[in-house]
């Protein structure tokens, strides 16, 4: 199947990859010509604009934009000029949906098709290919059905789900949600649990690393809480070997603990990250989609909160809270002891 490819970044670039490896051809554009050279390089036929993007292709077209997110309005305004009646566009990146449902309606005045597809799997996707999540509408969606299921992992060795009745798309590791914005909502979603998972497992990492907190109490001087029971803080514990052994058999094993474990692997004190924790906005919008559903997210929450404060958008408000304490009771800031007990209040009054 013939596909146009608009933004050959890291992702937009291994789906052409991908795409070509399994026989489809692709038309390719981006503003950068080295990249649009790269992949012609390997087969892909280049383009040297919009216009000429939709002039090598052959109608009915179909279209993928991966550029960054704020790109894509952009984009696909120039794209409502060059196309016509009967052609797709589908946005693969991470766009919030009800962007979707605008742009959607934007096209349909000229007939166009718009898909939007929720796209994971990260760099590594090119082998292991991306889990979908597709909405739009069905006949559209399902003349799309080739790319999909080049693009998606496929069934692979994983085991059928047990009770589960075989057939449709999910088990090849693609399925369309819905009408538009659906695609981009369930990925939203799929990424507001990505930041509850990771978090869990940073925090349980962290709790082990500071289980040597004992050891270092002689460290402390009398200003700083004392740790209430150091008996009990005496492990020097190798976190990368703890993500490494729960990965073999273990509740938590998952492909972002395999993840975890290669960066211990590569440097166990990770020295070469800042902590500054960033975020696209999948989160926020989860949070506000359970807010306005009345859906309780505290673990995505509080996930997203601690991104905000590990870029210290939390700076003035424990400031705030300092200021207060000294207010009503005198008390100082204690200073921070590197190695030591977080400064819990266990033992002060
Ligand atoms: O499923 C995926 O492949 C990832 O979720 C991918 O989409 C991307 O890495 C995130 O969008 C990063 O999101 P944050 O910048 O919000 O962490």
């Amino acid at each position: 199947m013939q596909l146009g490819m608009i933004g050959l970044g890291r992702m937009g670039a291994n789906l052409v990859r991908r795409l070509m490896r399994a026989g489809h051809e692709c038309v390719v554009w981006d503003v950068n010509a080295d990249a649009i050279a790269a992949l012609a390089a390997e087969g892909a036929v280049a383009a040297t604009s919009l216009e000429d993007l939709a002039a090598r292709l052959t109608g009915p077209r179909n279209i993928w934009v991966m550029v960054p997110a704020g790109y894509v309005q952009s984009t696909v305004d120039g794209l409502a000029e060059v196309l016509s009646p009967d052609d797709a566009v589908i946005d693969g990146g991470n766009s919030y949906y009800r962007d979707d449902i605008a742009r959607a309606a934007q096209l349909r005045e000229k007939g166009i098709h718009y898909v939007d597809c929720g796209t994971s799997g990260g760099v590594w996707g090119l082998d292991r290919g991306y889990c979908l999540m597709i909405g739009g509408e069905d006949e559209v969606v399902a003349r799309l059905d080739p790319i999909w299921r080049t693009i998606a992992p496929g069934a692979g060795d994983a085991e059928p789900t047990p009770g589960r009745h075989p057939g449709g798309t999910a088990q090849e590791g693609y399925l369309h949600c819905g009408p538009n914005g659906a695609g981009h909502f369930v990925k939203m979603v799929h990424n507001g649990i990505e930041y509850g998972v990771m978090a869990a497992i940073a925090e349980g990492l962290s709790i082990i690393r500071h289980a040597d907190a004992g050891l270092h109490t002689q460290e402390i001087d009398a200003e700083t809480t004392p740790l209430r029971d150091p008996q009990f803080y005496q492990y020097e514990i190798d976190i990368a070997e703890v993500a490494e052994v729960w990965r073999r058999g273990s509740v938590i094993g998952s492909w972002l603990m395999d993840l975890t474990a290669a960066a211990l692997a590569a440097d166990p004190d990770l020295s070469s990250f800042g902590g500054r924790v960033s975020d696209s906005g999948e989160g926020r919008w989860t949070v506000i989609a359970a807010v306005e559903e009345g859906v309780p997210a505290n673990v995505i929450q509080a996930a997203l909160n601690a991104r905000f404060s590990s870029r210290d958008l939390n700076e003035f408000q424990d400031k705030v809270q300092s200021a207060q304490r000294s207010q009503f009771g005198g008390h100082a800031e204690k200073p921070i002891v590197e190695g030591g007990a977080a400064d819990a209040a266990a033992t002060a009054p």
